[in-house]
C-alpha cells in the first residue's frame, strides 16, 4: 500500500501550463489523504488557471490510480468565492456587467476576419493613447493568435502572480508605456488551438478582474477575430465604452466586418468606428507614392452603410510589420511615419468619443 508521501511524489509531475511549475509547489494541490483505497485531495486553482482544470484532473487521476492500493480518486474543489461568482456567469447564467475597479473605460478592437492587422491596430492604438498621456492597459485576448507579447517585445516573460490561493492576482507586464497581459504569456504554445476556445470562454472574466491593472484611463482588449463566444463573454462581463472594427479594403474582409458590426449592434455595444488597414502600399524608396493593392473605398463605404465614422486609413508600410516583429511598435519606433501619424489620429478620435460618453 502506497504512503501519502509517495502519492504526493507521484503528483509532482503535474505542471501549470503557463509557468511550467509543479502544482504542488504552487500550492494548488492540498490536503492529500488516503482513505481505504481512495485518494482524496483538494484542487484550488486560481481564476486564470481554471481552463486547465480538466487536464489537471485527468492527469491526477491517471497518476494516482496507477499506485498500489489506490482504486479511486476524489477531488475536492477549493475554488475562491470570487472565482465561483465570476465563473458561474461564465457558464451561462447572466449577471449584470460589472466594472473593473480602477479601470475607467474598456474598449475592444475586433475584426471579422483573421490577418487584417487587428493586433497591429490594437497595439499601436494602445501605444498612441499612452503617448498622449493616458494610463493604458492592453488585454490580448486573441487566444488563436496572441501576438501582443511579440509586438511589445515581452515574449517569454511570465506575469508575476501575487497573493495566495483564491486571492491570487496577475501582475501585468509593463512595456512601451503600457501595462499588458496576454493569453500568449499563459498558454503553452504547443497546445492544440482547438483546446483554446473552450478555455477562453471560461477565463476571459478572470482576465478582466483578476489582474492588478491599477488605475487605468482605458483598457484596450484585442479580441479574437470573428463573431464568437469571446465577444459575447466580454460584452456580458464588463460595461464597454465601444468597439473599433478593423478591416482591409478587400471585399471578403468587408463582408466579415459587416457581420461583426451587426453582432456588436445586437449586443448594444457602441461602435466607435471603422479602421481600414493596409489601405495603400507605400514603397520604402518612394514615400510619396500610394498603391491601393487591396482596392480602395471599401472602408469608407462600409462606414457610410453602417453610419459610423471611418476613424483611420492605415497604410501598408514595411516599418509597421518590422516594428511588430521587433517588439517596438511603429507608433514608438517611427512616430513621424505615415502609419504612426494615422495611429495617433485614431487614438485622439477614440479618446474623444470615449471621454464624451
Ligand atoms: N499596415 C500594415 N503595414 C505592414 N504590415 C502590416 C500592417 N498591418 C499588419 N501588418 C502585418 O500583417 C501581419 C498580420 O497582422 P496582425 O497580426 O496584426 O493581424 P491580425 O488581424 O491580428 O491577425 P490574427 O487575428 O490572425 O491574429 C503581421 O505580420 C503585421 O506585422
Amino acid at each position: 500500500m502506497v504512503s501519502t508521501d509517495e502519492a504526493l511524489k507521484a503528483l509532482e509531475s503535474i505542471q501549470d501550463a503557463g509557468s511550467g511549475r509543479s502544482l504542488l509547489d504552487l500550492g494548488w494541490i492540498n490536503q492529500l489523504r488516503l482513505q481505504q483505497g481512495r485518494a482524496v485531495f483538494q484542487l484550488a486553482l486560481p481564476a486564470f488557471a481554471q481552463g486547465q482544470r480538466e487536464r489537471i484532473v485527468k492527469e491526477a487521476r491517471e497518476l494516482l490510480e496507477q499506485l498500489d492500493g489506490i482504486d479511486s480518486v476524489q477531488i475536492e474543489l477549493g475554488a475562491a468565492p470570487q472565482t465561483q461568482a465570476i465563473g458561474a456567469a461564465g457558464h451561462g447564467q447572466l449577471q449584470p456587467p460589472q466594472a473593473i475597479p480602477g479601470v475607467a473605460r474598456v474598449i475592444a478592437v475586433s475584426s471579422g476576419k483573421g490577418g487584417v492587422g487587428k493586433s497591429t491596430v490594437a497595439v499601436n492604438l494602445a501605444c498612441s493613447l499612452a503617448q498622449q498621456g493616458l494610463k493604458v492597459g492592453l488585454l490580448d485576448a486573441d487566444i488563436y493568435g496572441p501576438n501582443a507579447p511579440t509586438m511589445l517585445g515581452v515574449e517569454g516573460q511570465t506575469p508575476a502572480v501575487e497573493g495566495e490561493g483564491s486571492s491570487q492576482r496577475l501582475t501585468p507586464i509593463a512595456s512601451c508605456g503600457l501595462l499588458m497581459v496576454s493569453m500568449g504569456l499563459l498558454i503553452n504554445p504547443d497546445q492544440p488551438v482547438v483546446w483554446r476556445g473552450p478555455m477562453l470562454n471560461g477565463i476571459i472574466r478572470q482576465f478582466l478582474y483578476q489582474v492588478n491593472w491599477g488605475n487605468l484611463d482605458l483598457l484596450v482588449v484585442d479580441l479574437p477575430p470573428g463573431t464568437g463566444d469571446a465577444q459575447l463573454s466580454l460584452a456580458q462581463a464588463v460595461p464597454m465604452a465601444g468597439v473599433v472594427v478593423v478591416t482591409t479594403p478587400q471585399k471578403v474582409a468587408l463582408q466579415d466586418a459587416r457581420r461583426g458590426l451587426a453582432m456588436f449592434r445586437q449586443m448594444n455595444i457602441a461602435i466607435l468606428g471603422i479602421v481600414e488597414n493596409m489601405s495603400w502600399f507605400i514603397p520604402p524608396d518612394q514615400p510619396e507614392r500610394r498603391y491601393p493593392i487591396f482596392g480602395s473605398g471599401g472602408g469608407n463605404s462600409l462606414a457610410e452603410e453602417a453610419q459610423v465614422p471611418l476613424l483611420a486609413q492605415i497604410p501598408l508600410e514595411l516599418p509597421v510589420q518590422q516594428g511588430g516583429d521587433q517588439g517596438r511598435p511603429i507608433s514608438l519606433a517611427q512616430p513621424e511615419s505615415a502609419a504612426a501619424l494615422a495611429f495617433a489620429n485614431l487614438a485622439r478620435q477614440v479618446w474623444q468619443q470615449c471621454a464624451s460618453n
